[in-house]
């Protein structure tokens, strides 16, 4: 019997309020190389060959994106205002919101807003390695820095070793049902691979670069812009 060909979707949680940026609009609508950070996200997803859709979500009262014209990024992209309290809520909200278009074994690759320095080849790369893979897995770095923990006077009271410790990114790529399922059990999870991983399962790292940062912090905004005029392949 013919083998079912699993599609690719990408998900974009932009629900957020950008609170540690510190500014009146939230991070994702702030101006980076002229245009909305936003759109430098929606336009690698959008003009990636292997993903079928885009939905981004939306708070449910989001002033900004209508004051935008997004069709130049083409007829892939899908707003859906089901944006949560905390990432995972939106993220959820999304897979919810999404259920009549997408299939229980479908790809579903979940990317943040806040990176807009994805490249094609990290989406190629994704893809590539978990195309049949029995879990799924996520973009991540190997860490590089030693790690301090921290006592409460902001004094090193330990050093975590670092062999095998990775800095988890976006996009996370699983199947629909079972990412679905995952965060319907999970709480407190900060990413897709943590519900995946409390269910007892291991998504797989595949290994990205730290260009693919989370603009988080004013300075984050900088580098960003650095990245985009300067990253060659
Ligand atoms: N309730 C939320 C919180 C976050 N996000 C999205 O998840 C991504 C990563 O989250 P983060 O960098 O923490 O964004 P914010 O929550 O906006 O930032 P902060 O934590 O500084 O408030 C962002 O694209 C953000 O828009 C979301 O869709 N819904
Ligand atoms: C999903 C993520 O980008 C992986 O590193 C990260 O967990 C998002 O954290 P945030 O606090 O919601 O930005």
């Amino acid at each position: 019997m013919q083998k079912t060909a699993h599609r690719h979707f990408a998900l974009v949680p932009a629900a957020g309020g950008g609170s540690r940026m510190g500014r009146e609009t939230p991070k994702q609508y702030l101006s980076l190389m002229g245009e909305p950070l936003l759109r430098h996200t929606l336009r690698v997803l959008c003009a990636a060959p292997q993903i079928e859709r885009v939905y981004v979500v939306l708070s449910v009262g989001d002033q900004h994106w209508n004051a935008f014209d997004w069709r130049d990024l083409g007829d892939k992209l899908t707003p859906v205002y089901v944006g949560g309290a905390t990432r995972a809520d939106s993220v959820l909200g999304g897979l919810r919101a999404i259920r009549p278009d997408v299939r229980d074994g479908d790809w579903i690759l979940v990317h943040d807003a806040a990176r807009p320095c994805l490249a094609p080849w990290h989406v190629d790369a994704l893809i590539e390695a978990l195309d049949d893979d029995e879990v799924g897995g996520l973009l991540a770095v190997p860490v590089a820095d030693t790690l301090k923990r921290a006592d409460a006077q902001s004094r090193a009271a330990a050093t975590v070793p670092r062999d095998s410790l990775w800095q988890a990114q976006t996009p996370q790529m699983f199947r629909y049902m079972m990412l679905r399922r995952a965060l319907e059990s999970a709480r407190d999870v900060t990413d897709e691979a943590s519900a995946i991983e409390a269910a007892g399962l291991r998504p797989r790292l595949v290994r990205g670069d730290p260009t693919n940062l989370k603009v988080t912090y004013p300075l984050d905004l900088h580098l960003a812009e650095w990245i985009l005029q300067n990253r060659e392949r």
